[in-house]
C-alpha cells in the first residue's frame, strides 16, 4: 500500500518548503499545499513543490456561488491536481458545479466540519447537534451532489465510511501519541485514522516543526 501521509506544507517561504518538501519525499506519499502556500507562491509554486514529483493535494475550501466557485476550478487545471477541497456548507448545487468543472481524474472533497472546531463552535455557528450528526448530515449531502468524498476528522472517519462505502477520505487533525495539539480540537493517532478508513493522512506541524523532520515522518510512517 502506498504511503497516505501527506505532508501539509504550511510555510510561507518558497525555498523553505521546497527543501523539507526534499527532505521528506522518501517517507511521505504526497503534499498538501493551502491557503497560506498558495496566496503566498500560486501556481509557480505549486509546480515547483509538483517538481519533486509526489502528487499534489491543492487544499483551497472552496467556498462561494456555484458559478464563482466553477470559475476558479477551471481555472488551476493548469496545476492537474491530485486532490482538491470545496467547503460542504457551501450547497449541492455548488458541490455539483466544482465537480464538472474540475480537471478529470482530480478526486473533489468536501470539508464537513473543521478539525479545529468542537460542539461549543457548533452551537455558536447556529447549529443544533453534535460534531457526528452535523460531520453525517454534510458527507450525505457530498455524496448526493457526486463528489468523491469528505474532509473529516479521525473521529468521525469510521462512522462516515460505513455508510458510504467507496467514498475517499482525508483526515488531518492527526496527532503522533503525546504530541502538542495547538489549534486542533478534534483529533487522533494516525494510525487509528488509518485503522478507521482514512485515505488520506494529513499531517502538517508534528513533521514540519519538529526538530528533525525527517525522524519525525519516518516514526509516524512505522507506525502505519
Ligand atoms: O482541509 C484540510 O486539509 C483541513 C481540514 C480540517 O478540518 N482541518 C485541518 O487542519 N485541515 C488542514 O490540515 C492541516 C493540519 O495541519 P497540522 O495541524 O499542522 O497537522 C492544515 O494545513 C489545515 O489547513
Amino acid at each position: 500500500m502506498s504511503n497516505p501521509v501527506y505532508l501539509a506544507l504550511d510555510l510561507p517561504n518558497l525555498d523553505a518548503a521546497k527543501a523539507l518538501a526534499e527532505r521528506v519525499k522518501s517517507h511521505v506519499g504526497g503534499f498538501k499545499l493551502g491557503l497560506e502556500f498558495f496566496c503566498a507562491h500560486g501556481h509557480h509554486g505549486v509546480h515547483e513543490i509538483a517538481q519533486i514529483g509526489l502528487p499534489i493535494f491543492l487544499d483551497l475550501k472552496l467556498h462561494d456561488i456555484p458559478n464563482t466557485v466553477a470559475a476558479a476550478m477551471h481555472a488551476i487545471h493548469v496545476s492537474e491536481p491530485a486532490i482538491v477541497t470545496v467547503h460542504a456548507s457551501g450547497g449541492r448545487a455548488m458541490m455539483e458545479d466544482a465537480k464538472a468543472a474540475a480537471p478529470n481524474g482530480t478526486k473533489i472533497v468536501a470539508v464537513t466540519m473543521l478539525t479545529s472546531l468542537d460542539e461549543r463552535d457548533l452551537t455558536r455557528t447556529g447549529v443544533d447537534g453534535n460534531a457526528h450528526d452535523q460531520v453525517m448530515r454534510l458527507a450525505e449531502l457530498a455524496q448526493d451532489a457526486g463528489l468523491d468524498g469528505v474532509v473529516c476528522s479521525g473521529q468521525e472517519v469510521r462512522a462516515v465510511h460505513k455508510r458510504w462505502k467507496d467514498g475517499f477520505f482525508v483526515v488531518p487533525g492527526l496527532r503522533p501519541a503525546g504530541s502538542a495539539t495547538g489549534d486542533q480540537k478534534r483529533v487522533v493517532t494516525p494510525r487509528q485514522a488509518r485503522d478507521d478508513g482514512a485515505s488520506v493522512l494529513v499531517i502538517g506541524r508534528p513533521i514540519s516543526r519538529a526538530d528533525d523532520p525527517v525522524q519525525a515522518a519516518r516514526d509516524i510512517e512505522a507506525t502505519l
